[in-house]
């Protein structure tokens, strides 16, 4: 019983640490996911050439499957990426939706998409690799395009399609979200409220740059990313809790920015909003 899937990473309009609630869009880079089911009773999780990663996240998404649905197993679980773990970019969200997907296929059983999507949130927990469960990331990594979620009860608010190009900027340090010092997110509240409001009004970009500007000062990042592509972008913003920052608008934008990105310490990579989301392979 082997089954493969992939699912896209995601950049972040609203980081929802401070209030519960967030938005994310899917971007075309991937995590894939291959599950092989046996009888063994243990699931061993492996990422691709990285020997020491944290695999409890993958190995909790193929037992809450299981879990779900009356079903003992056991067997592999494995991810391969080129997006860094830790980044902002959301490869947790990504590698638990491949695996929850892959697993589904493997079992031989039918979930819609953002049920399967609530499934490796909640496994997210279970491994504590995250403060609100982040259904934003997920539901963006699962079902594509642009979504608007609370998180503290796991509904989507609003999902829409954007075609935007996009600018990744990822420095070398790595920020694991559980980490993040929410007591300081929680206080800048009333601005995340504001990015709130401007997301379920289509405002994307403007947005992202007031969530930026807000969650540099609380997470303690650097502004000087998001200036450098101010004002001729759609958007700009820290991604999740850092340390990537992201950037959207028309490619001739995302071309300058990449330039200006390009002087610091890390990797910077152009890319697209991906609309499709999460798909067996
Ligand atoms: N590609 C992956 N394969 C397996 N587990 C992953 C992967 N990416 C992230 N994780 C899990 O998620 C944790 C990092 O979560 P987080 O800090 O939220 O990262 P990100 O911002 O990249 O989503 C890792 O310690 C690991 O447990
Ligand atoms: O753990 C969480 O609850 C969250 C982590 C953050 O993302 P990253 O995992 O990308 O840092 C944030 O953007 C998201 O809204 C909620």
């Amino acid at each position: 019983m082997r089954a493969t899937a992939r699912a896209p990473a995601a950049g972040t309009v609203l980081n929802a640490l401070a209030t519960g609630r967030g938005s994310a869009f899917a971007i075309d880079e991937y995590v894939h996911a291959t599950v092989d089911l046996d009888d063994a009773g243990e699931v061993t999780g492996e990422v691709a050439d990285f020997p020491d990663a944290d695999t409890t996240l993958i190995e909790a998404c193929v037992e809450t499957v299981a879990r779900e649905h009356d079903r003992d197993v056991g067997g592999t679980v494995r991810t391969q990426t080129a997006i860094p773990m830790a980044g902002g970019l959301k490869s947790s969200s990504a590698a638990a939706n491949a695996t929850v997907l892959a697993t589904l296929d493997a079992l031989g059983v039918e979930m819609n998409r953002e049920d399967a999507c609530r499934l490796g949130v909640q496994a997210a927990r279970e491994a504590g690799v995250t403060i609100t469960g982040a259904f934003d990331d997920a539901s963006a990594s699962m079902l594509g395009g642009v979504t608007v979620t609370d998180n503290t009860s796991d509904e989507l608010l609003a999902r829409e399609e954007p075609e935007w190009h996009v600018v990744v900027f990822t420095p070398d340090e790595r920020a694991y979200s559980a980490d993040a010092d929410v007591a300081r997110c929680e206080r800048i509240a009333g601005t995340a409220q504001v990015v709130e409001e401007l997301a379920l009004d289509s405002r994307y970009g403007e947005a992202m740059t007031v969530n930026g500007f807000a969650y540099c000062g609380a997470l303690n990042f650097d502004t000087e990313p998001m200036l450098d592509a101010l004002p001729d972008v759609r958007g700009v913003s820290l991604s999740g809790t850092g340390p990537s920052y992201v950037a959207v608008g028309t490619r001739e934008q995302m071309e300058q920015t990449q330039t200006a990105w390009a002087e610091y310490e890390g990797t910077t990579w152009l890319t697209t909003t991906q609309r499709a989301g999460a798909q067996l392979t």
